[in-house]
């Protein structure tokens, strides 16, 4: 049995309307998601050499009584410095965990996550190691039920069931429920990163708290706007896409985060077609014409101080796919 490397998009809501919150805690959403091609990768070592009275549960909690599959977890590539979890909590060790217990198939494995996806920036990556280490254990143990891995990916976070599918897709209810729509082109989009982090429920209450006081108006109807994003993307004209991208959450994260809305007026003022918070932020995504267009704002933006890191994503990319063995 060989390693097994399998990939899966971060991504951006082009389009994000969060109705009040329901009484499990979460909002209802109306979203169009965009799956980026900057993916997350995932590999599976197996490591059956290793006896199994050495072989320790690194979940260690009470939700997987039984051994992990998981002897190791490493990190790398480009945002593998970040600190994020390296136990059980790690949304790829958490999505084995459940995988292994749901079907009782253990494949005793080394796990490595490459991060290409900026850490905590509203655009997926966590959703995206999920997603990954979700088909690179379903191939490596043999496990053939693309409706399980849905079951189990949502389990794991609103987002994972888009980072498995990919693509351009409406998400209802969490954000979990997905009606895949067509798009004709592909849309160009400069990120820009934020030294500082936000935490999607510090958004999602702050968003509460200001409608409750009155500060920002609750959900109204979506069912106009939607069709006319809808509408955008199906034309695959980002002139059309840059009139209509919207996301509620974002005076949420301003109030957080007042150098998320300076950011935004820079990218602004550079000529951008558009400028977007990328879910609960901090990230903004710029979309933008082309290649070049797309160089002239990485410079301005990378002169900003609230700026991290400038990276260019183009979508829609595809949903979490194996890499190797081919
Ligand atoms: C805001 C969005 C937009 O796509 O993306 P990110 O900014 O995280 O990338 C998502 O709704 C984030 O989805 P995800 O990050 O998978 O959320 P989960 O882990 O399931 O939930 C984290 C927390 O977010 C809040 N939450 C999430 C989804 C939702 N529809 N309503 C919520 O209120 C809840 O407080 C929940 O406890
Ligand atoms: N593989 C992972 N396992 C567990 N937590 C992660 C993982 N990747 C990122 N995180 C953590 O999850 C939180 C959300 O990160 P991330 O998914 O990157 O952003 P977002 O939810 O904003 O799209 C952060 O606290 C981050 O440190």
């Amino acid at each position: 049995m060989t390693a097994v490397t399998a990939r899966a998009p971060g991504k951006i809501n082009v389009f994000l309307h969060v109705g009040d919150r329901m009484d499990d805690g979460y909002h209802e959403l109306v979203t169009v998601f965009q799956a980026l091609d900057m993916y997350e990768e995932v590999t599976l070592r197996p490591c059956f050499d290793q006896p199994d009275t050495v072989v320790r549960n690194i979940s260690g909690n009470d939700t997987y009584p039984g051994l992990s599959p998981v002897h190791a977890v490493t990190l790398k590539g480009r945002f593998g410095s970040t600190a994020i979890p390296l136990d059980h909590s790690n949304l790829a060790v958490s999505a084995i965990n459940r995988l292994a217990a749901q079907t009782g198939v253990h494949v005793p494995v080394e796990v490595e996550i490459e991060k290409n996806v900026p850490v905590a920036g509203g655009m997926g990556g966590g959703s995206a190691d999920a997603a990954a280490a979700l088909v690179a254990y379903a191939k490596l143990a043999g496990i053939n039920d693309p409706d399980l891995l849905r079951t189990v990916g949502a389990e794991l976070g609103a987002d994972v069931p888009f980072a498995l599918r990919g693509g351009f897709a409406v998400g209802t209810g969490r954000g979990d429920e997905l009606s895949p729509i067509l798009s004709s082109g592909e849309f160009t989009w400069v990120l820009a990163t934020s030294v500082d982090e936000l935490s999607t429920p510090v958004v999602y209450h702050a968003l509460d708290d200001l409608r409750d006081s009155g500060k920002a108006p609750h959900a109204g109807d979506v069912q106009t706007q939607l069709a006319d994003v809808l509408q955008a993307v199906g034309s695959g004209d980002a002139h059309a896409l840059a009139q209509v991208v919207h996301n509620d959450m974002e005076p949420a994260a301003f109030g957080l985060l007042p150098a998320i809305a300076e950011v935004v007026d820079t990218g602004r003022q550079a000529g951008a077609l558009a400028a977007l918070m990328s879910g609960s932020g901090p990230t903004v995504g710029f979309l933008v014409e082309g290649a070049t267009h797309a160089l002239d704002l990485t410079v301005l933006l990378e002169a900003s101080e609230s700026v991290k890191h400038v990276v260019r994503a183009t979508g829609p990319a595809c949903g979490a796919h194996i890499v190797t063995p081919g």
